[in-house]
Protein backbone atom coordinates (compact mmCIF):
# COMPACT_ATOMS: atom_id res chain seq x y z
CA UNK A 1 0.00 0.00 0.00
CA UNK A 2 1.32 3.27 -0.93
CA UNK A 3 0.49 4.88 2.48
CA UNK A 4 3.61 6.26 4.86
CA UNK A 5 4.39 3.82 7.49
CA UNK A 6 4.33 6.90 9.62
CA UNK A 7 0.54 6.91 8.86
CA UNK A 8 0.26 3.58 9.19
CA UNK A 9 -1.07 2.60 12.72
CA UNK A 10 -1.75 -0.75 12.22
CA UNK A 11 0.37 -3.20 9.73
CA UNK A 12 -0.69 -6.80 9.36
CA UNK A 13 2.03 -9.15 7.51
CA UNK A 14 1.90 -12.74 6.32
CA UNK A 15 -0.09 -13.30 9.69
CA UNK A 16 -1.01 -17.09 10.15
CA UNK A 17 -4.20 -18.73 12.70
CA UNK A 18 -4.59 -22.02 13.32
CA UNK A 19 -7.13 -23.65 14.64
CA UNK A 20 -6.41 -27.68 15.88
CA UNK A 21 -9.16 -29.99 15.01
CA UNK A 22 -9.49 -33.34 16.68
CA UNK A 23 -7.64 -34.78 13.50
CA UNK A 24 -5.10 -32.08 12.18
CA UNK A 25 -5.79 -28.16 12.16
CA UNK A 26 -7.33 -25.50 10.04
CA UNK A 27 -5.35 -22.44 8.77
CA UNK A 28 -8.28 -19.99 9.11
CA UNK A 29 -6.08 -17.33 8.22
CA UNK A 30 -3.42 -18.29 5.86
CA UNK A 31 -0.76 -15.23 5.29
CA UNK A 32 -2.97 -12.29 5.91
CA UNK A 33 -1.22 -8.93 5.08
CA UNK A 34 -2.92 -5.70 5.18
CA UNK A 35 -2.73 -2.22 6.94
CA UNK A 36 -4.33 0.44 8.77
CA UNK A 37 -4.31 3.81 8.20
CA UNK A 38 -4.36 6.20 10.99
CA UNK A 39 -7.83 7.99 11.35
CA UNK A 40 -9.57 5.45 8.88
CA UNK A 41 -12.19 3.06 8.94
CA UNK A 42 -11.00 -0.37 7.36
CA UNK A 43 -13.57 -2.84 6.52
CA UNK A 44 -12.13 -6.24 6.87
CA UNK A 45 -14.93 -8.30 4.66
CA UNK A 46 -15.80 -11.47 2.80
CA UNK A 47 -18.50 -14.10 3.28
CA UNK A 48 -18.81 -16.38 6.38
CA UNK A 49 -15.99 -18.38 7.14
CA UNK A 50 -13.22 -16.32 5.29
CA UNK A 51 -11.23 -15.83 8.93
CA UNK A 52 -12.07 -12.36 9.09
CA UNK A 53 -13.16 -12.36 12.97
CA UNK A 54 -10.32 -14.94 13.37
CA UNK A 55 -7.83 -12.36 11.98
CA UNK A 56 -9.27 -9.38 13.80
CA UNK A 57 -9.62 -11.16 17.29
CA UNK A 58 -5.79 -12.94 16.88
CA UNK A 59 -4.78 -9.12 16.74
CA UNK A 60 -5.97 -8.78 20.14
CA UNK A 61 -5.68 -12.41 21.08
CA UNK A 62 -9.51 -12.98 22.41
CA UNK A 63 -9.52 -16.07 20.43
CA UNK A 64 -10.16 -19.44 20.94
CA UNK A 65 -8.86 -21.89 23.24
CA UNK A 66 -7.70 -24.40 20.34
CA UNK A 67 -6.61 -20.91 17.93
CA UNK A 68 -3.07 -20.23 17.66
CA UNK A 69 -0.59 -17.83 15.82
CA UNK A 70 1.45 -19.26 13.81
CA UNK A 71 3.06 -16.64 12.15
CA UNK A 72 3.19 -13.16 10.96
CA UNK A 73 3.81 -9.82 12.34
CA UNK A 74 1.29 -7.27 13.29
CA UNK A 75 2.78 -4.17 13.75
CA UNK A 76 0.97 -1.27 16.00
CA UNK A 77 2.22 2.27 17.12
CA UNK A 78 5.55 0.40 16.68
CA UNK A 79 5.15 -3.26 18.19
CA UNK A 80 4.67 -6.62 17.33
CA UNK A 81 1.81 -7.54 18.56
CA UNK A 82 2.26 -11.30 17.99
CA UNK A 83 5.16 -11.10 19.96
CA UNK A 84 3.94 -9.29 23.04
CA UNK A 85 3.55 -11.18 26.54
CA UNK A 86 -0.04 -11.71 27.44
CA UNK A 87 0.23 -9.26 30.52
CA UNK A 88 1.94 -6.42 27.54
CA UNK A 89 -1.65 -7.54 25.61
CA UNK A 90 -3.23 -7.32 28.29
CA UNK A 91 -1.81 -3.58 29.09
CA UNK A 92 -2.76 -2.43 25.30
CA UNK A 93 -6.40 -3.96 25.29
CA UNK A 94 -9.23 -1.18 26.02
CA UNK A 95 -6.49 1.33 26.59
CA UNK A 96 -4.78 1.59 23.13
CA UNK A 97 -6.97 -1.29 20.81
CA UNK A 98 -10.94 -2.53 22.18
CA UNK A 99 -13.36 -4.57 20.37
CA UNK A 100 -16.71 -3.83 19.74
CA UNK A 101 -18.26 -7.52 19.63
CA UNK A 102 -21.35 -8.59 17.41
CA UNK A 103 -23.70 -9.30 20.11
CA UNK A 104 -23.62 -6.56 23.10
CA UNK A 105 -26.28 -9.41 24.53
CA UNK A 106 -23.75 -11.61 24.92
CA UNK A 107 -21.17 -9.58 25.58
CA UNK A 108 -22.69 -7.30 28.35
CA UNK A 109 -23.42 -8.85 31.65
CA UNK A 110 -27.29 -9.44 32.53
CA UNK A 111 -26.96 -9.47 36.02
CA UNK A 112 -25.22 -6.06 36.34
CA UNK A 113 -26.38 -2.46 35.34
CA UNK A 114 -24.42 -0.97 32.42
CA UNK A 115 -22.73 1.95 34.91
CA UNK A 116 -21.37 -1.00 36.62
CA UNK A 117 -19.46 -2.32 33.27
CA UNK A 118 -18.34 0.82 32.59
CA UNK A 119 -16.89 1.25 36.08
CA UNK A 120 -15.20 -2.29 35.46
CA UNK A 121 -12.94 -0.60 32.66
CA UNK A 122 -12.83 2.34 33.68
CA UNK A 123 -12.22 2.10 37.69
CA UNK A 124 -10.18 -1.13 37.50
CA UNK A 125 -8.54 -0.86 33.86
CA UNK A 126 -8.48 2.89 33.87
CA UNK A 127 -7.93 3.39 37.70
CA UNK A 128 -10.09 6.32 37.65
CA UNK A 129 -12.05 6.99 41.12
CA UNK A 130 -15.40 6.99 41.50
CA UNK A 131 -16.59 10.77 40.63
CA UNK A 132 -14.17 11.13 37.70
CA UNK A 133 -15.69 7.18 36.37
CA UNK A 134 -19.20 8.74 37.25
CA UNK A 135 -18.10 12.14 34.71
CA UNK A 136 -17.18 9.50 32.26
CA UNK A 137 -19.64 7.09 31.73
CA UNK A 138 -21.91 10.17 31.32
CA UNK A 139 -20.00 11.77 28.63
CA UNK A 140 -19.96 8.18 26.97
CA UNK A 141 -23.74 7.96 26.99
CA UNK A 142 -23.83 11.38 25.07
CA UNK A 143 -21.27 10.46 22.62
CA UNK A 144 -23.44 7.29 21.88
CA UNK A 145 -26.89 8.79 22.11
CA UNK A 146 -27.76 7.60 25.01
CA UNK A 147 -29.70 9.58 28.27
CA UNK A 148 -27.33 9.82 31.13
CA UNK A 149 -30.76 8.43 33.30
CA UNK A 150 -30.56 4.97 31.70
CA UNK A 151 -27.09 4.22 32.90
CA UNK A 152 -28.84 2.75 36.18
CA UNK A 153 -30.42 0.36 33.14
CA UNK A 154 -29.67 -2.99 32.87
CA UNK A 155 -28.94 -4.55 29.35
CA UNK A 156 -32.09 -6.54 28.67
CA UNK A 157 -33.89 -2.80 29.29
CA UNK A 158 -32.49 -1.39 26.03
CA UNK A 159 -33.52 -2.49 22.55
CA UNK A 160 -30.87 -4.36 20.26
CA UNK A 161 -29.63 -1.20 18.58
CA UNK A 162 -29.05 0.29 22.15
CA UNK A 163 -27.05 -2.24 23.48
CA UNK A 164 -24.62 -2.02 20.64
CA UNK A 165 -23.99 1.76 21.66
CA UNK A 166 -23.35 0.85 25.02
CA UNK A 167 -21.18 -1.74 23.32
CA UNK A 168 -19.53 1.32 21.72
CA UNK A 169 -19.00 3.36 24.56
CA UNK A 170 -17.60 0.66 26.33
CA UNK A 171 -14.85 0.20 23.60
CA UNK A 172 -14.28 3.95 23.75
CA UNK A 173 -14.26 4.20 27.75
CA UNK A 174 -10.13 3.79 27.79
CA UNK A 175 -9.77 6.35 24.50
CA UNK A 176 -8.27 3.68 22.30
CA UNK A 177 -6.81 4.51 19.41
CA UNK A 178 -7.87 1.19 17.51
CA UNK A 179 -11.39 0.00 17.68
CA UNK A 180 -11.79 -3.79 16.03
CA UNK A 181 -15.60 -3.74 15.36
CA UNK A 182 -16.86 -7.20 14.58
CA UNK A 183 -19.92 -7.15 12.74
CA UNK A 184 -21.61 -4.65 14.51
CA UNK A 185 -24.86 -3.78 13.01
CA UNK A 186 -25.15 -7.45 11.58
CA UNK A 187 -28.18 -8.47 13.93
CA UNK A 188 -30.08 -4.88 13.56
CA UNK A 189 -32.46 -3.78 11.05
CA UNK A 190 -31.28 -1.84 8.14
CA UNK A 191 -32.32 1.55 9.78
CA UNK A 192 -30.75 1.23 13.10
CA UNK A 193 -27.76 -0.41 10.86
CA UNK A 194 -27.28 3.11 9.58
CA UNK A 195 -27.97 5.06 12.73
CA UNK A 196 -24.81 2.93 14.92
CA UNK A 197 -22.98 3.14 11.43
CA UNK A 198 -23.71 7.15 11.34
CA UNK A 199 -22.56 7.12 15.00
CA UNK A 200 -19.46 5.16 14.46
CA UNK A 201 -18.50 7.51 11.81
CA UNK A 202 -19.04 10.91 13.89
CA UNK A 203 -17.14 9.29 16.77
CA UNK A 204 -14.50 8.02 14.64
CA UNK A 205 -13.96 11.52 12.94
CA UNK A 206 -14.27 13.40 16.16
CA UNK A 207 -11.91 11.23 17.99
CA UNK A 208 -9.46 11.18 15.36
CA UNK A 209 -9.36 6.84 15.84
CA UNK A 210 -9.30 4.16 13.55
CA UNK A 211 -11.65 1.46 12.97
CA UNK A 212 -11.04 -2.27 12.04
CA UNK A 213 -14.97 -2.92 10.86
CA UNK A 214 -15.40 -6.86 10.29
CA UNK A 215 -18.45 -7.69 7.91
CA UNK A 216 -19.80 -9.95 5.59
CA UNK A 217 -21.64 -7.19 3.39
CA UNK A 218 -20.07 -4.80 1.47
CA UNK A 219 -22.69 -2.91 1.38
CA UNK A 220 -21.85 -1.50 5.18
CA UNK A 221 -17.82 -1.12 3.72
CA UNK A 222 -19.75 1.27 0.72
CA UNK A 223 -21.75 3.03 3.43
CA UNK A 224 -18.79 3.92 6.65
CA UNK A 225 -15.53 2.69 5.40
CA UNK A 226 -12.68 4.74 3.88
CA UNK A 227 -10.34 1.11 2.62
CA UNK A 228 -11.07 -2.57 2.47
CA UNK A 229 -9.23 -5.52 2.76
CA UNK A 230 -11.44 -8.53 0.92
CA UNK A 231 -10.99 -11.97 2.32
CA UNK A 232 -11.36 -14.98 0.95
CA UNK A 233 -10.71 -18.22 2.63
CA UNK A 234 -8.05 -17.36 4.46
CA UNK A 235 -6.04 -15.20 2.52
CA UNK A 236 -6.39 -11.40 1.67
CA UNK A 237 -7.31 -11.32 -2.26
CA UNK A 238 -7.92 -7.38 -2.79
CA UNK A 239 -7.17 -4.49 -0.54
CA UNK A 240 -7.57 -0.75 -1.29
CA UNK A 241 -9.55 2.63 -1.06
CA UNK A 242 -13.29 2.08 -1.25
CA UNK A 243 -13.81 3.90 -4.16
CA UNK A 244 -11.63 2.04 -5.89
CA UNK A 245 -12.16 -1.82 -4.67
CA UNK A 246 -15.78 -1.62 -5.53
CA UNK A 247 -15.51 0.77 -8.22
CA UNK A 248 -12.55 -0.90 -10.01
CA UNK A 249 -12.28 -4.43 -8.27
CA UNK A 250 -9.41 -6.54 -9.52
CA UNK A 251 -10.58 -9.57 -8.17
CA UNK A 252 -13.49 -11.60 -9.44
CA UNK A 253 -14.76 -12.03 -5.64
CA UNK A 254 -14.61 -8.59 -4.68
CA UNK A 255 -16.52 -8.27 -8.16
CA UNK A 256 -18.91 -11.12 -7.20
CA UNK A 257 -19.53 -9.52 -3.46
CA UNK A 258 -20.31 -6.23 -5.11
CA UNK A 259 -23.58 -7.41 -7.20
CA UNK A 260 -24.18 -9.74 -4.13
CA UNK A 261 -25.45 -6.98 -1.82
CA UNK A 262 -27.76 -4.64 -1.75
CA UNK A 263 -26.89 -0.65 -1.23
CA UNK A 264 -27.35 0.42 2.42
CA UNK A 265 -27.51 4.27 1.26
CA UNK A 266 -31.11 3.76 -0.92
CA UNK A 267 -32.09 0.71 1.12
CA UNK A 268 -32.10 -2.14 -1.00
CA UNK A 269 -32.97 -1.77 -4.69
CA UNK A 270 -31.59 -3.55 -7.73
CA UNK A 271 -31.11 -6.53 -8.74
CA UNK A 272 -28.77 -8.99 -6.51
CA UNK A 273 -26.89 -11.72 -7.93
CA UNK A 274 -25.10 -14.37 -5.48
CA UNK A 275 -22.09 -15.74 -6.04
CA UNK A 276 -23.06 -20.19 -6.71
CA UNK A 277 -21.15 -22.60 -4.36
CA UNK A 278 -19.34 -22.05 -0.88
CA UNK A 279 -15.94 -21.49 0.03
CA UNK A 280 -13.48 -24.02 0.19
CA UNK A 281 -13.01 -26.19 3.25
CA UNK A 282 -9.88 -24.35 4.92
CA UNK A 283 -8.65 -27.68 6.69
CA UNK A 284 -7.78 -29.00 2.65
CA UNK A 285 -7.81 -25.98 0.51
CA UNK A 286 -7.26 -26.14 -3.22
CA UNK A 287 -3.63 -25.76 -4.66
CA UNK A 288 -4.47 -22.79 -6.61
CA UNK A 289 -6.40 -19.62 -6.44
CA UNK A 290 -8.77 -20.40 -3.55
CA UNK A 291 -11.64 -18.95 -5.56
CA UNK A 292 -11.13 -20.78 -8.91
CA UNK A 293 -13.92 -23.54 -8.16
CA UNK A 294 -16.09 -20.79 -7.62
CA UNK A 295 -14.84 -18.11 -10.62
CA UNK A 296 -16.47 -17.90 -14.15
CA UNK A 297 -13.05 -16.47 -15.31
CA UNK A 298 -10.91 -19.28 -14.24
CA UNK A 299 -8.47 -20.50 -16.48
CA UNK A 300 -6.07 -23.89 -15.59
CA UNK A 301 -3.44 -21.45 -14.17
CA UNK A 302 -5.77 -20.59 -11.38
CA UNK A 303 -6.54 -24.10 -10.68
CA UNK A 304 -3.10 -24.84 -10.36
CA UNK A 305 -0.67 -22.35 -9.29
CA UNK A 306 -1.90 -19.60 -6.30
CA UNK A 307 -0.92 -16.30 -7.47
CA UNK A 308 0.51 -13.49 -5.43
CA UNK A 309 -0.45 -9.92 -4.11
CA UNK A 310 0.10 -7.32 -7.10
CA UNK A 311 -0.29 -3.96 -7.39
CA UNK A 312 -3.01 -3.27 -9.90
CA UNK A 313 -3.26 0.41 -9.04
CA UNK A 314 -1.18 3.08 -6.69
CA UNK A 315 -2.51 1.77 -2.81
CA UNK A 316 -4.86 -1.00 -4.91
CA UNK A 317 -3.78 -5.04 -4.10
CA UNK A 318 -5.08 -7.84 -5.92
CA UNK A 319 -4.56 -11.71 -5.88
CA UNK A 320 -5.43 -12.50 -9.23
CA UNK A 321 -3.81 -13.70 -12.19
CA UNK A 322 -6.22 -12.31 -14.51
CA UNK A 323 -5.84 -8.75 -12.87
CA UNK A 324 -4.13 -7.53 -15.88
CA UNK A 325 -7.59 -8.09 -17.62
CA UNK A 326 -9.31 -6.45 -14.93
CA UNK A 327 -11.36 -4.00 -16.70
CA UNK A 328 -12.59 -6.31 -19.39
CA UNK A 329 -13.46 -8.90 -16.78
CA UNK A 330 -15.62 -6.54 -14.48
CA UNK A 331 -17.46 -5.77 -17.87
CA UNK A 332 -18.03 -9.55 -17.87
CA UNK A 333 -19.32 -9.62 -14.32
CA UNK A 334 -21.36 -6.78 -14.15
CA UNK A 335 -23.81 -9.27 -16.28
CA UNK A 336 -26.16 -11.96 -14.20
CA UNK A 337 -25.77 -14.64 -16.82
CA UNK A 338 -21.69 -14.80 -16.01
CA UNK A 339 -22.68 -15.92 -12.73
CA UNK A 340 -25.46 -18.36 -12.97
CA UNK A 341 -23.20 -20.66 -14.94
CA UNK A 342 -22.09 -24.23 -13.37
CA UNK A 343 -18.41 -23.21 -12.54
N1 LIG B 1 -12.79 -22.63 17.50
C1 LIG B 1 -12.70 -23.08 16.26
N2 LIG B 1 -12.25 -24.33 16.01
C2 LIG B 1 -12.11 -24.79 14.74
N3 LIG B 1 -12.42 -24.06 13.66
C3 LIG B 1 -12.87 -22.82 13.84
C4 LIG B 1 -13.06 -22.26 15.14
N4 LIG B 1 -13.53 -20.99 15.00
C5 LIG B 1 -13.65 -20.76 13.67
N5 LIG B 1 -13.26 -21.87 12.98
C6 LIG B 1 -13.19 -22.01 11.51
O1 LIG B 1 -12.26 -21.07 11.03
C7 LIG B 1 -12.68 -20.54 9.78
C8 LIG B 1 -12.73 -19.04 9.86
O2 LIG B 1 -13.77 -18.66 10.78
P1 LIG B 1 -14.05 -17.14 11.16
O3 LIG B 1 -15.14 -17.11 12.17
O4 LIG B 1 -12.79 -16.42 11.43
O5 LIG B 1 -14.61 -16.60 9.77
P2 LIG B 1 -15.45 -15.31 9.48
O6 LIG B 1 -15.09 -14.91 8.09
O7 LIG B 1 -15.27 -14.31 10.53
O8 LIG B 1 -16.92 -15.89 9.49
P3 LIG B 1 -18.15 -15.54 10.43
O9 LIG B 1 -18.62 -14.22 9.95
O10 LIG B 1 -19.11 -16.65 10.15
O11 LIG B 1 -17.62 -15.56 11.84
C9 LIG B 1 -14.01 -21.22 9.47
O12 LIG B 1 -13.74 -22.31 8.63
C10 LIG B 1 -14.50 -21.67 10.82
O13 LIG B 1 -15.32 -22.80 10.71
Amino acid sequence: MNVPTTDLLLSVRDLKVTYALPKGSLNAVDGASFDVPKGSIVGLVGESGCGKSTAARALTRVIADNAKITGGQAIFGGQDLVGLTDRQMNALRWRDISLVPQSAMNSLDPVCTVEAQLNEVLRKRGGMGRRDARMRSEELFEMVGIERGRLADYPHQFSGGMRQRVAIALALALNPRLVIADEPVTALDVIVQRQILDTLRDLQRELGISILMVTHDISVVAYICDRTVVMYAGQVVEEGAVADVLDRPGHPYAMGLRNAFPDLASAGSGVLTPIRGAPPNLAAPPPGCRFAPRCPFAESRCVDELPGPAAIAPGHIARCHRSGEAQALRHTAGTPETWMAEA
